[in-house]
């Protein structure tokens, strides 16, 4: 059993509510809001009863509802707080884009139109979040209610979002509201005639969905037509068609608007005492202080019927009166107007505000994008310039070594690696003409390796390279910095000694000899060789600076160490050769 079953029947009882789905009650007493407004505040008045068994989701649904309840009875002060809370604490989407479209409602009814606009604007730009129909619905109808005014004047607009709505997934209630919108907006803009069959299709919608608010709303726009299209008896009978409707929605501006119409139509045909009698039950509807549209139109046909019927002091009350509310409504229409404006002029600058910024982001973005771009270029010329550079380093270095090691193996002996013949005797010739002009002491040896032939015929090509090798290391090691070592050719080697006086030289021979001797070469770490040398000692002081001559004597005096029995020292001696032996 419903709710709505319960509410019309008489003998409903607590118990038999207490069985109903509490779920239920809300569905039902959202739906009756827009249909029947006394069934409405019954569910309401029974789910305030029971709210102690509501769900916290459930408790903040019925939270909705009655705030909305309480901006319909004007209780503006009461309803917003609640609304307020649900938008900030429900945590529901659907549930807080309600409460805002009723703010709104709130706002707008209460006159804080700026307000109202500005909280329109932003509930328009969450829709295309909202999912829930209900919530859609209810967000889109506030909005396009408040464009659809002539104050506003938002006819296409109102048009737009109505045709919106009909793109949406379609149900009853979809179809009854955006057929309504699309038709008042039309209307409203001057675009539609009462015969349109538009205005009978959107009634049907609205009474096929059960929307009875809508379509009666419908019905009333419909009779105003037919009395402004010059129709009024056309209308008279319309409205006397849909009487039986209007009254049982209980709904107090319609109930004001079914009599106040009739009396205008009543009034357009000169029939000015029936259209007192309307104009003065209508009042009777709304009582004298009621901010509805309908006292205004009520006092307007008052004066005009009761100056038709002769009474012109009634007719000065009732025009004083009819002023009294035209000038408030002028300037209820102003103010929403201005409103209006006010917000729409704050979001264009908001709007024009924001494309600056965009258009200065891009500007900034573009910017850093040159100057990383810049910043890239350079970063790649740089590094560019470094390999060059370091191309070129590693070329010149490269060159370098390269030349260094020709360089090198253009003087020295590869197998031996102390300077070869040609090099060996451009050095000793350059030493010896700067200790000529010093009149320094010198020294030149010629060593030769003692039957090498008996070495290479015995062990080998390959040990006697070795041999060679290691005589030239061991001799190496027996000379002073300055001194110079040359290999002459085959076993033979020469040695330059600076500044050393003949005695000294020698001796120096000698200790070359003798560690050749004792030194024996491993070759391969098997083959032990024994090399013995013969030298020969020449020195400046007898034979001269002169290489040739100094390799003369000391040839010679080599010549008589190998006769003299080989591993042995001999020296040429102006006077007296001699010849010194281990
Ligand atoms: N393994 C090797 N042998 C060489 C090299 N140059 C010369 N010889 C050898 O040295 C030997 C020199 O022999 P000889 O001139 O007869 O002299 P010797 O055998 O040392 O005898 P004496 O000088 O009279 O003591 C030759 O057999 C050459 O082949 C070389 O670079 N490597």
């Amino acid at each position: 059993m419903t709710i709505l079953m319960l509410c019309r029947s008489a003998t409903a009882t607590m118990a038999q509510i207490d069985t109903a789905p509490v779920a239920t009650w809300l569905e039902q007493a959202d739906n009756e809001r827009s249909r029947d407004t006394s069934r409405f505040r019954l569910i309401m008045e029974q789910l305030r009863q029971h709210e102690d068994q509501l769900t916290s989701a459930q408790r903040w649904h019925f939270r909705l509802l009655d705030a909305r309840l309480l901006v319909d009875e004007g209780d503006y002060a009461r309803a917003e707080p609640i609304l307020h809370d649900i938008i900030g604490h429900s945590g529901d989407l659907s549930l807080a884009f309600r409460a805002r479209a009723a703010l709104i409602r709130s706002k707008f009814l209460s006159r804080d139109y700026v307000s109202a606009y500005a909280l329109a604007n932003t509930l328009m730009a969450e829709l295309p979040r909202v999912t829930d129909p209900q919530a859609r619905l209810e967000g889109m109808s506030q909005v396009i209610g408040m464009l659809d005014r002539s104050a506003v004047g938002q006819y296409d607009l109102a048009l737009a979002y109505a045709r919106q709505m009909k793109a949406w997934p379609p149900s009853p209630k979809t179809d009854c509201y955006a057929s309504a919108y699309e038709t008042t907006s039309l209307l409203y803009a001057g675009k539609l005639t009462a015969a349109d069959p538009m205005f009978q299709a959107a009634i049907d919608a609205c009474v096929a969905a059960g929307e009875s608010h809508q379509a009666d709303a419908l019905r009333l726009d419909l009779a105003s037509e037919m009395i402004d299209e010059g129709h009024a008896g056309q209308s008279i009978a319309y409205l006397h068609s849909i009487s039986s409707e209007i009254r049982a929605s209980g709904y107090t501006p319609y109930l004001a608007s079914l009599p106040v119409t009739l009396a205008q139509a009543y009034l357009s045909l000169g029939d000015a005492a029936k259209a007192r009698k309307f104009a003065l039950d209508s009042i009777a509807i709304t009582g004298a202080d009621s901010p509805l549209w309908t006292l205004r139109a009520a006092y307007e046909v008052l004066y005009q019927a009761e100056k038709k019927l002769g009474h012109d002091a009634a007719a000065l009350a009732y025009y004083e009166k009819y002023v009294a509310q035209k000038t408030a409504a002028m300037d209820d229409a102003k103010a929403i107007a201005l409103a209006y404006q006010t917000v729409r002029q704050q979001v264009s600058s908001a709007k024009m505000k924001l494309d600056a910024l965009a258009k200065e982001n891009n500007i900034l973005q573009l910017r850093q994008a040159l100057a990383s771009q810049a910043q890239k270029t350079s970063q790649l010329f740089n590094a560019l310039l470094l390999a060059l550079l370091a191309f070129f380093v590693l070329a010149m270095l490269w060159l370098w070594r390269s030349w260094r090691r020709f360089r090198w193996m253009a003087h020295h002996d590869g197998l031996t690696r102390v300077c070869n013949r040609e090099y060996f005797v451009v050095q000793a010739k350059r030493t010896l003409r700067q200790l000529h002009r010093t009149n320094a002491d010198a020294c030149l040896i010629v060593l030769d390796l003692d039957h090498f032939k008996r070495i290479n015929d015995t062990h080998g090509h390959a040990v006697g390279d070795q041999a060679l090798r290691s005589a030239a290391m061991i001799v190496g090691r027996e000379l002073r910095p300055n001194d110079l070592l040359g290999r002459l050719g085959g076993e033979e080697f020469g040695i330059l000694m600076p500044d050393r006086p003949h005695d000294e030289g020698l001796e120096a021979a000698n200790r070359i000899r003798q560690a050749l001797a004792s030194t024996p070469v491993i070759v391969d770490q098997q083959v032990t060789v024994t090399v013995s040398a013969s030298l020969g000692l020449a020195s400046a002081a007898c034979s001269g600076y002169s290489l040739r001559l100094l390799l003369v004597d000391a040839d010679a005096a080599l010549y008589r160490a190998k006769e003299g029995g080989r591993n042995q020292v001999a020296a040429h001696a102006p006077l007296a050769e001699s010849v010194v032996s281990c």
